[in-house]
């Protein structure tokens, strides 16, 4: 379970995340557009960089947090430089319990063989699947997975889609490409813009409203864009979610 109560990131005078409340028990999406905080949310919740407020991880604050917990995650400052894949494997094994047969499956899967080559000879999208694949072959509880599909070919992601899906029962994963999130319709979602958090709202639900300016009292969410609002409605006239692919859209309606 990850509890997030009015939760605060600065980056000296940015304020990257303002004053998040999130009560998360199930795999839940995260959607937002570029530079809305959401990497940074995740990097939070994994202990990578200092907060105000507080977050729990089965009840545990993460700033106190020793030693290792029942969380894993696929962002990049996990994995040290100047190692092998079979190193990281190896390691993975022995700190939390990693699945090295299953992790060697997987990666043969989409493509990935030479586990004696250094991590930082893969490429950007064979980088994003071998850290996804090593979070997700640890058969982790709670998963934070931030742009598992980015820099993947279409025919790969169908593969992590299925991952995904197999893995953790709890946790957040992060997508700005609301294309992929359909694939992923009876989970929760949140909506992350200029590191405010709005939601849950069930993904099948928002991406078959519509959005609208203003503030709408019949509205499923209403979310707040350089200033102006927006609602996110079902069965009126509007621009259709599902036809706005990446939420950057919206700071050009
Ligand atoms: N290390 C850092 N130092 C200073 N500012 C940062 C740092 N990392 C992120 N930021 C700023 O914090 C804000 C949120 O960034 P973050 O990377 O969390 O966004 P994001 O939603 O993950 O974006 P993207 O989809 O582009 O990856 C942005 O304004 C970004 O410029």
């Amino acid at each position: 379970m990850i509890d997030l109560v009015n939760v605060e990131v600065n980056y000296r005078g940015i304020k990257a995340i303002k004053g998040v409340t999130m009560h998360v028990e199930s795999k839940v999406l995260l959607l937002g557009p570029n530079g809305s905080g959401k990497t940074t949310l995740l990097r939070a919740v994994a202990g990578i960089v200092p907060y105000l407020g507080s977050i729990r991880v089965d009840g545990t604050e993460v700033r106190s947090l020793k030693g290792y917990s029942s969380l894993s995650t696929n962002l990049p400052e996990v994995f040290s430089v100047g190692l092998t894949l079979g190193d990281v494997l190896s390691i993975f094994s022995d700190i939390k319990g990693l699945d090295g047969r299953r992790a060697v499956e997987m990666l043969r899967e989409v493509g990935i063989r030479d586990l004696r080559q250094k991590t930082y000879s893969l490429s950007t999208g064979q980088s994003a699947l071998f850290r996804t694949i090593v979070a997700l072959a640890t058969d982790p509880k709670i998963v934070l997975l931030d742009e598992p599909f980015e820099n993947v070919d279409v025919a790969k992601r169908r593969k992590v889609l299925s991952w995904i899906k197999e893995y953790g029962k709890e946790g957040i994963v992060v997508t700005h490409e609301l294309e992929l999130a359909s694939s992923f319709q009876e989970l929760d979602s949140y909506l992350i813009f200029e590191g405010k958090v709005y939601g849950p709202v069930k993904v099948g639900e928002l991406l078959s409203s519509v959005v609208t300016e203003g503030r709408d009292p019949e509205a499923l969410l209403v979310v707040e864009v350089e200033g102006k609002e927006f609602s996110f409605v079902k069965g009126k006239e509007g621009k259709r979610m599902a036809d706005i692919i990446t939420l950057d859209r919206l700071y050009s309606m």
